[in-house]
């Protein structure tokens, strides 16, 4: 197959864990014959220094013309630490998945056999957890009317049936797909934001008999998480409260560093890890890259290769297993690897399959 991908490393630990993504990327390319040609554009806070706009037109289009995008993160404490700045980073990530129309954002929470230790929950509730939250991304309050001034401010959480049908009827396929279960999270107790989606569910409900549906309130659904991970299967939500559970996934994983996810819609899909920037690491080789490898396999299956997915599965799966892990889930007085290292084991692991 060729593929046309857009990489855009973005900022922090971006261009490190991207390095990795796309070495992890080339191999596997080589190794089933796929041509590849890669396009790198700017994103973030580089893209500001550079050209004033964090998603500029010229990125748009490279990503426009792609059959994928391959997405790090975005992000920096100037922008985190003034509140009145009016061009920002991460309005670039937004700009993105607006334009390219990405609605149905995947983020599937899996547990990894030898980190079940590394989640501060004991190992026997996260055994076997494995769910897929699908979170809406191009609408809710990212997008709804906004305002501030010195003395006020407010964010409009607005949501219309077509923005709401297409992506629960997603859920409603996932679940189809997995184990047919699938929980409709909202604040239906509150927002009537929320009980428009409960409404528009329950009248989907019947056109997908053989799938279980189940109404969580958010605040429930959050200690539901921690609780009892195993209870779900496929969860289905609005994009703010999609965004904080999610991170909240990455205790049961054991790692923010291990969250891929694919943002798919109407145009050109883009693989990202959930993580974000951690400008703290940048430069220092300890960013784990897990997150964006993961989210290459979640590219390669996209397009139906799923043999390529399996084999980056296997190789990450292999890593773990021989202790190649980055300082945050590193076995104690093990050896020290870092984002480079743990990326050139997993390459070598894939030449050598
Ligand atoms: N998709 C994105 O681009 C994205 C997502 C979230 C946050 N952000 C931005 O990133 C910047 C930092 O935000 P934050 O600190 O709230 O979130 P963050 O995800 O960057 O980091 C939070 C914590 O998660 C851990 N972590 C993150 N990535 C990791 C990795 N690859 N390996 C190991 N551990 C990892 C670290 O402990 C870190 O302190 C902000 O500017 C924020 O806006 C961007
Ligand atoms: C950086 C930010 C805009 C982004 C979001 O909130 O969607 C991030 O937190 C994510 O989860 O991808
Ligand atoms: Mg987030």
């Amino acid at each position: 197959m060729d593929l046309r991908v857009a990489v855009l490393p973005g900022d922090g630990i971006g261009p490190e864990i991207m390095s990795q993504g796309l070495a992890v990327m080339n191999a596997v390319a080589d190794k089933y014959g796929h041509k590849v040609e890669c396009r790198e554009a700017l994103c973030g806070s580089s893209a500001i220094e550079k050209t004033g706009n964090p998603f500029p037109d010229d990125t748009y289009n490279i990503c426009k013309e792609a059959d994928a995008v391959l997405f790090a993160a975005v992000g920096d404490p100037k922008f985190d630490n003034d509140p009145t700045a009016k061009v920002r980073p991460e309005q670039g990530l937004l700009a993105m998945r607006k334009k390219l129309g990405l609605f149905a954002n995947i983020r599937p929470i899996q547990t990894f056999k030898c980190l079940l230790h590394k989640s501060p929950l004991r190992p026997e509730l996260v055994d076997g957890a494995d769910f897929v939250c699908i979170r809406e991304l191009t609408g809710g309050m990212y997008f709804g009317e906004k305002y501030q001034d010195n003395d006020k401010a407010y964010d409009t959480n607005y949501y219309t049936r077509p923005e709401i049908e297409r992506i629960l009827k997603i859920g409603f396929e996932y679940a189809r797909r997995r184990n047919r279960h699938l929980t409709v999270v909202d604040k239906a107790n509150v927002l009537a934001s929320s009980r428009l989606w409960r409404q528009i569910a329950k009248e989907m409900e019947p056109l997908y008999p053989d799938v279980t549906v189940d109404y969580m309130f958010v605040d429930n659904a959050s200690m539901r998480m921690i609780a009892e991970p195993k209870f779900f299967d496929v969860m289905v939500t609005e994009n703010t409260f999609g965004d904080i559970l999610t991170d909240e996934g990455s205790c049961i994983s054991g790692s923010m560093g291990l969250l891929p996810s694919a943002s798919t819609g109407e145009s050109t899909p883009v693989f990202e890890p959930v993580h974000g920037s951690w400008p703290q690491a940048k430069g220092q080789n300890i960013a784990n890259p897990l997150a964006q490898i993961l989210s290459v396999a979640m590219m390669f299956e996209y397009f139906g290769l799923k043999e390529e997915g399996t084999l980056i599965r296997k190789a990450v799966d292999a890593s773990l297993d021989a202790n190649v892990r980055t300082p945050e889930i590193q076995v104690e007085n093990g050896m020290e690897y870092g984002t480079r290292e743990v990326g050139e084991w997993i390459v070598d692991y894939i030449r050598k399959s």
